[in-house]
C-alpha cells in the first residue's frame, strides 16, 4: 500500500533507495497514477510510459542543480509524484490545484514551463549555454517523445546543438505513438539501424537503443551520457501506457488522455457526456464536403483524434493528412495544395495555430490562397489551462487582410460557414469552442450561402441597447436579454470583416456590449470600437472578454461565468451600462 512512495518527498530520497526496491517503486507510482487519473482524468498513457525513465533520471541526475526540462510535460505525473507532490495530485488539473504539465512555479523541479511540444531541445540548449556563460555548474537533460521529433522546432535545437561542444543530454522517450500512431519517415527510422547514424550524423553520441522499462540498463545509458562532455541521446524504447492493460490495449491512442473512469464489471468505463461536441459535428460537415468535392482535403497537425478526424481518415484514406508535430509545416502544406487548385481545410487547434502564425501570413493570405482553418478549442479550454488557451486568435488573425474570421454560435452555422469558406476566393477561419454543442435557439436559422456579416438574434423596435456576441455566447446573450425592454442581440458571427451596417445599427441603441471568450485586447470589441470611432458614433461601449493574464487550468463554465460571460453577467453588464454605470 505505497509504503515507499509514501516515503518520498523529494528525489534525494529517490536516490536514498537500495536499487532492488525501485521495481517495486515503480508499481507504486504506477498504482498512484492510475488511481488518479481515474478520479481526475488526465494524461495516463504517456506518465505510465515514462514511469522507469523519470525514477532513473532522478537516480543518475540530482534535480534541481541537475535541469530536467521535459517536452509537453504532460508524460509527467510520476515526476510530480516524487517531488513532493503525492498528496495534491488529487487536484490536478482542477482550479488552484496541480497544474496539467510542468510549471516552476509549482516546483523548483520542473525546470521548464511547457505544454506544446517541440520546445525542450531549444530551452535545454539555452540553460545549458546560459549556465556556462555565468560559470554555473549542473547537467542540463532535456526529454522529449518521439513524437517531438516530427516538429522543426527539435530540429532547430538538435541542429545547433550537434553543432556545439556543449555537453546537453537528450533522452528520447521512442513509443512509436504520438496522440495516436506516429507519422512520417523520422519514427520510423528510429526503430531501424539507421536511428545511430541519423544522431551521430547531428553531432550527437548516440547511446541505445535501451529498453525504457529496464532500470539497471537506463541507469548504466543515463550515467554514460551524465559523463559525455559533448552533446549526447539516450534513445529509449517503452510502451506508452505501460501497466494498465485498457491502455495497453487502445491501439489508437494508449490511453493518451482519458477523463475520469471507473471500472465497472472489470470493465472500463469512461464517464463521457456522451453528447455531441462541436469537433464531431464540424468533422460531420466536413465529410459531407468532401464527400460533395473531391477537391477537399483535410490536413492535421497530429491532433486526428482530438479534431474527431479518425473516421474521415477511415472514409477518406488519401485526403486525410496527418503531418505530425508540425503546424507550420500544416499551413504551408496547405497553402501547396491550394496552389495546385485543392481545397485544404488545415484542422488545428488555436493555441496549436499560434505556432503558425507567419505561415499564415506570408504562405496563405498574402499569397491570397483559399485555404480553410478549421481552429477548434477556441476560447476556454478548463483542465489543459495557460498553455493550451484558445484565446488569442481573433486578436492574431483578425489584423491580417483577405482573411475571413467565423465563430459559429450552434453546430448548425458550421455548414454554411463551411461551404461559404469553401468557394471564397480567399482565406478562412471558422473558429469553435472545445465543448458540446448548443440548442439552436427557437426560430433562428443558419442562414444562406454565402454567408453575410451578422446575424440579428434579437431585434427590438425602440432599441435601448445591444447585445453583441461572437459564438455560443449569442445563446447567453438570448437569455440575458430576455424581458428587458429595448434589448437587442447581434450575433456578430464573423469578427473580420465586420459587418458594419449591422454594428453601427448596434451603435445607435446608444449602449452596446460586446462580449467574446477571448482576450479583449485587439479582439471583436476592439474592432467595434475601431468602427465606432472611425463613424464618430457616439455610445457607450463595455467590452467583455478574458482578462488581460494567462487564464489558469480549472472548469471553464465557471471561469467564464467569473469574467461575466454568462446570462447573468451579460444582464449585469447591461444594466449596470444603462444605468451608466462603467464595470
Ligand atoms: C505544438 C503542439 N502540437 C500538438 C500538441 C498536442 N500533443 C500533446 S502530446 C502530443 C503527442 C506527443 O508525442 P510524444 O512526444 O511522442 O509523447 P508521448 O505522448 O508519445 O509520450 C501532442 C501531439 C502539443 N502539445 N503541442
Ligand atoms: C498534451 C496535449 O497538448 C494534448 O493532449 C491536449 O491536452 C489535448 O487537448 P484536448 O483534450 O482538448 O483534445
Ligand atoms: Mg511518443
Amino acid at each position: 500500500m505505497s509504503e515507499l512512495l509514501s516515503r518520498i518527498g523529494s528525489p534525494s530520497d529517490v536516490r536514498a533507495l537500495p536499487e532492488e526496491a525501485l521495481p517495486l517503486l515503480c508499481q507504486e507510482l504506477r498504482e498512484d497514477i492510475i488511481s488518479i487519473c481515474g478520479r481526475v482524468g488526465g494524461h495516463l498513457g504517456a506518465s505510465l510510459g515514462a514511469v522507469e525513465l523519470i525514477v532513473a533520471l532522478h537516480r543518475v541526475f540530482h534535480s534541481p542543480q541537475d535541469a530536467l526540462l521535459f517536452d509537453v510535460g504532460h508524460q509527467t505525473y510520476a515526476h510530480k509524484l516524487l517531488t513532493g507532490r503525492r498528496d495534491r495530485m488529487h487536484t490536478l488539473r482542477h482550479a488552484g490545484g496541480i497544474a496539467p504539465f510542468l510549471d516552476p512555479r509549482e516546483s523548483p523541479h520542473d525546470a521548464l514551463l511547457a505544454g506544446h511540444s517541440c520546445t525542450a531541445v531549444s530551452a535545454a540548449l539555452g540553460v545549458l549555454e546560459g549556465r556556462r556563460q555565468q560559470g554555473h555548474r549542473g547537467h542540463v537533460v532535456a526529454v522529449l517523445g518521439d513524437g517531438g521529433l516530427t516538429g522543426g522546432l527539435t530540429f532547430e535545437g538538435l541542429n545547433n546543438a550537434g553543432g556545439s561542444s556543449l555537453p546537453l543530454v537528450v533522452v528520447l522517450n521512442d513509443n512509436q505513438m504520438s496522440i495516436s500512431a506516429n507519422v512520417g519517415a523520422i519514427p520510423a527510422l528510429l526503430r531501424t539501424r539507421e536511428a545511430r547514424d541519423f544522431f551521430e550524423g547531428l553531432g550527437f553520441t548516440y547511446l541505445g537503443p535501451v529498453d525504457g522499462h529496464d532500470l539497471p540498463a537506463l541507469m548504466r545509458a543515463l550515467r554514460e551520457a551524465r559523463a559525455s562532455s559533448r552533446p549526447v541521446v539516450v534513445h529509449a524504447l517503452t510502451l506508452k501506457g505501460k501497466g494498465f492493460p485498457p491502455a495497453e490495449a487502445d491501439a489508437q491512442t494508449r490511453g493518451h488522455a482519458m477523463g475520469p473512469y471507473e471500472w465497472r464489471d472489470g470493465k472500463l468505463v469512461r464517464s463521457r457526456g456522451g453528447q455531441r461536441t462541436f469537433s464531431e459535428a464540424f468533422a460531420a460537415v466536413l465529410e459531407d464536403a468532401m464527400a460533395r468535392d473531391p477537391r477537399v482535403v483535410a490536413v492535421t497537425p497530429a491532433m486526428l483524434e482530438g479534431s474527431a478526424l479518425n473516421a474521415l481518415k477511415a472514409r477518406f484514406p488519401d485526403r486525410v493528412h496527418d503531418v505530425g508535430i508540425a503546424e507550420q509545416h500544416a499551413v504551408t502544406f496547405s497553402a501547396g495544395l491550394a496552389m495546385a487548385g485543392a481545397r485544404p481545410v488545415c484542422c488545428i487547434y488555436s493555441t496549436f495555430l499560434q505556432r503558425a502564425y507567419d505561415q499564415i501570413i506570408h504562405d496563405v493570405c498574402l499569397p491570397g490562397l483559399p485555404v480553410v482553418f478549421a481552429v477548434d478549442r477556441a476560447g476556454l479550454v478548463g483542465a489543459d489551462g495557460a498553455t493550451h488557451q484558445g484565446t488569442y486568435d481573433v486578436a492574431s488573425l483578425r489584423p491580417l487582410p483577405d482573411l475571413h474570421l467565423w465563430s459559429p454560435m450552434v453546430g448548425e452555422d458550421l455548414a454554411p460557414m463551411l461551404d461559404t469558406a469553401l468557394v471564397a476566393p480567399h482565406a478562412s477561419v471558422i473558429r469553435f469552442p472545445r465543448g458540446t454543442l448548443p440548442p439552436l435557439p427557437e426560430g433562428l436559422s443558419a442562414g444562406e450561402v454565402p454567408l453575410r456579416g451578422a446575424r440579428w438574434l434579437l431585434r427590438a423596435e425602440q432599441p435601448r441597447l445591444t447585445l453583441v456576441t461572437l459564438g455560443p455566447l449569442g445563446i447567453a446573450a438570448l437569455e440575458a436579454a430576455r424581458g428587458e425592454p429595448g434589448w437587442s442581440v447581434l450575433d456578430a458571427r464573423c469578427a473580420s470583416p465586420l459587418d458594419e451596417a449591422a454594428l453601427l445599427e448596434a451603435g445607435r441603441s446608444g449602449h452596446v456590449v460586446v462580449a467574446e471568450e477571448g482576450t479583449t485586447r485587439g479582439g471583436l470589441g476592439s474592432a467595434v470600437l475601431e468602427l465606432f470611432a472611425a463613424h464618430g458614433l457616439m455610445a457607450r461601449v463595455r467590452l467583455m472578454g478574458m482578462p488581460d493574464a494567462f487564464v489558469p487550468h480549472g472548469d471553464a463554465r465557471v471561469q467564464r461565468a467569473e469574467q461575466g460571460l454568462d446570462a447573468a453577467g451579460l444582464r449585469r453588464a447591461g444594466l449596470a451600462l444603462l444605468a451608466g454605470g462603467g464595470r
